[in-house]
């Protein structure tokens, strides 16, 4: 299958093929000429898939470096892109060279703001291997850094030359690390696909924890989701903050725990079920909808919870969110399953929505 992101200045296809891995070279070669390029991989990725791309990419007549990282989110930040820039330099990449990202998320948005930043912005591709990298962050052209005010403070809107999503690297995730990604796949169920939605309520867990039942259509539906709402708004000013659902107290949660200790999706679950449960008791969403949501989230073994719940401290993080301007910001709700909407509110009002 594949979705084409069609931007008109940065048009992109995105492959969703189980097996895809085997073959990368032939859609890296499709793509870019013989040249050098360096692989960004952390610790973890590299040693399970950085052999099997790099020795299709030297047969495929590519020079190969393989800059690798420690594992996890506190490794999005500046010190990490300061040592791939430099490695980059040493293996004398030029502008006519390229970057490959191979891992989740974290070296999705790293890789890509170290493409989009050395020499002004060198090509890049994305091969996600987490569920959360495949049906969100490899898409879309959103790269970044964690600074120590905020998650994603830091970055560039830089499309990447590709996507190739093959869901067999998914059965070598931790348990934790896929049900992570299942936080986005609901949340792109809630705020544009009530089909979508609809099949994760009518899955068992069990079938899509542990056989991955309809592991492809879901990766496809999510992806579709985000591709519609890139191509109608690249650059986040509009209908794009729909997939920041959760976000705003997702983001300060996973800041004010410290990066790394409750992961990304988890904290979007927590995200939205928390701005549901305020929302819906102000009466922008429906009676009954937050206990439909925080079901789903359970029901996929997501946190709906968080402690220690210091509404201070999140409230401190939330207001270096990238949605605030000046001292509003917009948040998002859900009015129906299956659709979005902005609501702006004033910054202050935020601590009504970080109540307990
Ligand atoms: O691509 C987008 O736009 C999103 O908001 C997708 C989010 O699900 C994703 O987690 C993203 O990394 C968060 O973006 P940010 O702009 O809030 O940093």
């Amino acid at each position: 299958m594949k979705l084409k992101v069609n931007l008109p200045d940065h048009p992109y296809e995105v492959l969703i093929e189980k097996g895809a891995l085997d073959h990368v070279n032939t859609w890296v070669s499709a793509l870019w000429k013989k040249q050098k390029i360096v692989l960004i991989s952390d610790d973890h990725v590299n040693r399970l898939y950085g052999k099997k791309v790099t020795d299709q990419l030297n047969e495929a007549g590519f020079e190969v470096a393989v800059f690798e990282f420690p594992e996890g989110e506190a490794s999005k930040n500046l010190a990490t892109a300061e040592k791939a820039w430099n490695f980059c330099a040493q293996f004398g990449l030029t502008r006519s060279d390229g970057i490959i990202a191979l891992g989740g998320g974290v070296t999705g948005d790293l890789a890509g703001f170290v493409a989009s930043t050395y020499m002004r912005g060198i090509h890049f591709l994305q091969i996600p291997t987490s569920l959360t990298a495949q049906v969100d962050s490899s898409i879309g052209g959103k790269t970044g850094i964690n600074s120590d005010f905020a998650k994603n403070m830091i970055g560039t809107f830089t499309q990447p030359d590709g996507v190739l999503i093959d869901s067999n690297v998914l059965s070598t995730l931790g348990e934790r690390e896929f049900r992570e990604g299942l936080g986005e796949v609901i949340k792109c169920g809630l705020i544009a696909d009530a089909q979508l939605w609809d099949l994760l309520t009518d899955l068992s867990a069990e079938d899509l924890l542990k056989n991955f039942t309809k592991i492809d259509e879901i990766i496809y539906r999510s992806c579709e989701v985000k591709r519609k709402v890139v191509v109608d708004d690249e650059l986040d000013n509009g209908v794009r903050l729909y997939l920041n659902f959760g976000h705003t107290i997702g983001h300060a949660v996973e800041s004010t725990a410290g990066y790394g200790v409750v992961m990304h999706g988890e904290a979007v679950a927590i995200g939205m079920v928390q701005i549901s449960k305020v929302a819906e008791a102000k009466g922008l969403m429906p009676q009954g909808i937050t206990e439909e949501i925080r079901q789903m989230v359970v029901k996929y073994g997501l946190p709906d919870h968080y402690e220690p719940w210091d509404e201070e401290q999140l409230y401190a993080a939330l207001t270096h969110d990238k949605k605030a301007r000046g001292s509003q910001i917009k948040t998002v709700i859900v009015p129906q399953i299956g659709s979005a909407k902005i609501n702006q509110v004033a910054l202050e009002e935020m601590k009504d929505y970080l109540k307990k």
